[in-house]
């Protein structure tokens, strides 16, 4: 039975290398925010504004504890699940752990086109963007580095990027 969590700041690429994973192994696919906004009928950004980060984050907590008893599976998590509660343990004793490292430079450059269904970075000027990232990647990377694998995931901008890395994930985790 295999079951591995991806986890890693937004945009390090949990959900296109696990989609691409899942593609080419046939290892069942979820992610996470997609698992929430399909149980919950409503967008991520939806349930932040009702419920404030607080309520997110119990609402996270309780679908990574369903998705978490699935068997045979790749869960990509939401970039701050395994920074709340005891999410980050409850992964490492329920399956193999993934970081996906990338530093603040290219975070900011993928991030900077894709900011606006997240959140915690709609709105955000430049400046602002960046800093909000160099902060957070330094309060979650105690919870990231507990993650059983590390992984360079800095070049995913290309299909043939993104099969060289899948190819270094079968390698690790099988
Ligand atoms: N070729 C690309 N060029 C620029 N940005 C990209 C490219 N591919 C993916 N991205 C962006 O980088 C981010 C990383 O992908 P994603 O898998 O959504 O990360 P995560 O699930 O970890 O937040 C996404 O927001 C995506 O829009
Ligand atoms: O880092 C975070 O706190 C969040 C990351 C998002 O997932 P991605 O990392 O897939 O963007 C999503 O769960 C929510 O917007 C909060
Ligand atoms: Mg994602």
């Amino acid at each position: 039975m295999k079951r591995v969590f991806l986890i890693g700041y937004m945009g390090s690429g949990k959900t296109t290398l696990g989609k691409a994973y899942s593609a080419a192994t046939g290892l069942q696919f979820v992610d996470l925010d997609w698992y929430i906004e399909e149980r919950m009928r409503k967008p991520i950004s939806d349930l932040f504004a009702e419920r404030g980060e607080e309520g997110f984050r119990l609402l996270e907590q309780r679908m990574l504890h369903e998705a978490g008893e699935f068997e045979n599976v790749l869960i990509a998590c939401g970039g701050g699940t395994p920074c709340f509660f005891d999410n980050m343990d409850y992964m490492n004793h329920t399956g193999e752990t993934v970081f996906l490292d990338v530093c603040p430079e290219v975070l900011f450059r993928r991030l900077k086109i894709a900011k606006a269904k997240r959140p915690l970075l709609a709105n955000k000027t430049d400046e602002e963007l960046m800093q909000v990232i160099t902060s957070a990647l330094e309060k979650r990377l105690p919870y990231y580095t507990k993650a059983k694998w590390r992984f360079n995931a800095e070049e995913l901008e290309s299909y043939e990027q993104i099969d060289k890395a899948v190819d270094r994930l079968k390698k690790l985790i099988n």
